[in-house]
């Protein structure tokens, strides 16, 4: 068994939601191995009734029903009774910070997340006002409940962890943490239906095949996410690189 490097306190209504990710594949593996604890407490059993009620009608009127703050604060009172305070205490919405690679490095220097799946048409504002610590938001479109981001943060999160991607792939993790887009990836056979893996591939010479996939990496990048490229850390050898790629584009 590994160290336990984090623990995910997820408050959600519905848990039964998790139970593919988060029992499949890296997430399933990270758990074996002791390097990830992933606890779904159902905030229905937080109610102040015998009824399990969690929302109820917003002040001021309108549609829908709004989710009260009450069983989240005594919920997160029961998590600090147990664990002591966490590192962040993270509601989805649509409201918060865009979540994306940076962000996920920075959650994953943290010990203890709490993640906060809000219903209805929306929380009681007590909770983002006082209890929570971060909002984040995994794009500009309104779901149906914060399961799936706290589903998308937990992937994306739990990969950085040291251990659970395995040697060889959290060390091609390094190569992308400059923020350019992945080069193009071939196996076998070398031609399928006509269609020919690039011989450099092929060559076995691997000064020339990683020369040929950062040049893949800053090409992709620079056509299709312009915006990376102006954030990533490049080196003096990929600037010649996009000199010429430049250069070529004009000749
Ligand atoms: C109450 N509930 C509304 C819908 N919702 C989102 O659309 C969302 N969360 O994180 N990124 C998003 N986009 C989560 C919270």
């Amino acid at each position: 068994m590994g160290e336990l490097e984090m623990v995910v306190d997820i408050l959600t209504l519905f848990p039964e939601m998790f139970a593919g990710p988060f029992d499949a594949s890296i997430i399933k593996r990270a758990r074996e191995k002791g390097l990830v604890e992933i606890n779904l407490i159902n905030i229905r059993d937080f109610s102040w009734n015998k009824h399990r009620t969690v929302d109820d009608t917003p002040y001021g009127g309108g549609v829908g029903m709004v989710m009260a703050a009450g069983p989240l604060f005594e919920a997160m009172d029961w998590i600090r009774t147990r664990r002591g305070d966490p590192g962040r205490i993270i509601l989805l919405c649509p409201a918060g910070r865009l979540f994306n690679q940076e962000v996920a490095a920075e959650l994953a220097r943290e010990k203890h997340l709490v993640l906060i799946c809000g219903h209805y048409e929306g929380i009681d504002e007590r909770v983002a006002e006082h209890l929570v610590t971060d909002e984040i938001s995994i794009g500009d479109y309104v779901l149906t409940g914060g399961e799936l981001p706290a589903m998308v943060v937990v992937d994306a999160v739990c990969r950085l962890i040291p251990g659970v991607l395995g040697e060889s792939a959290s060390a091609q993790e390094e190569s992308f943490a400059d923020g350019l887009l992945e080069y193009p990836h071939y196996t076998r056979p070398r031609e399928y239906r006509g269609y020919r893996v690039p011989e450099v591939l092929l060559s076995g010479h691997h000064e020339k095949i990683r020369l040929w996939r950062r040049r893949q990496s800053l090409l992709r990048t620079l056509a299709s996410r312009p915006d990376l490229l102006a954030r990533a850390s490049l080196t003096e050898e990929d600037r010649k690189i996009l000199t010429s790629v430049l250069e070529e584009l004009k000749s």
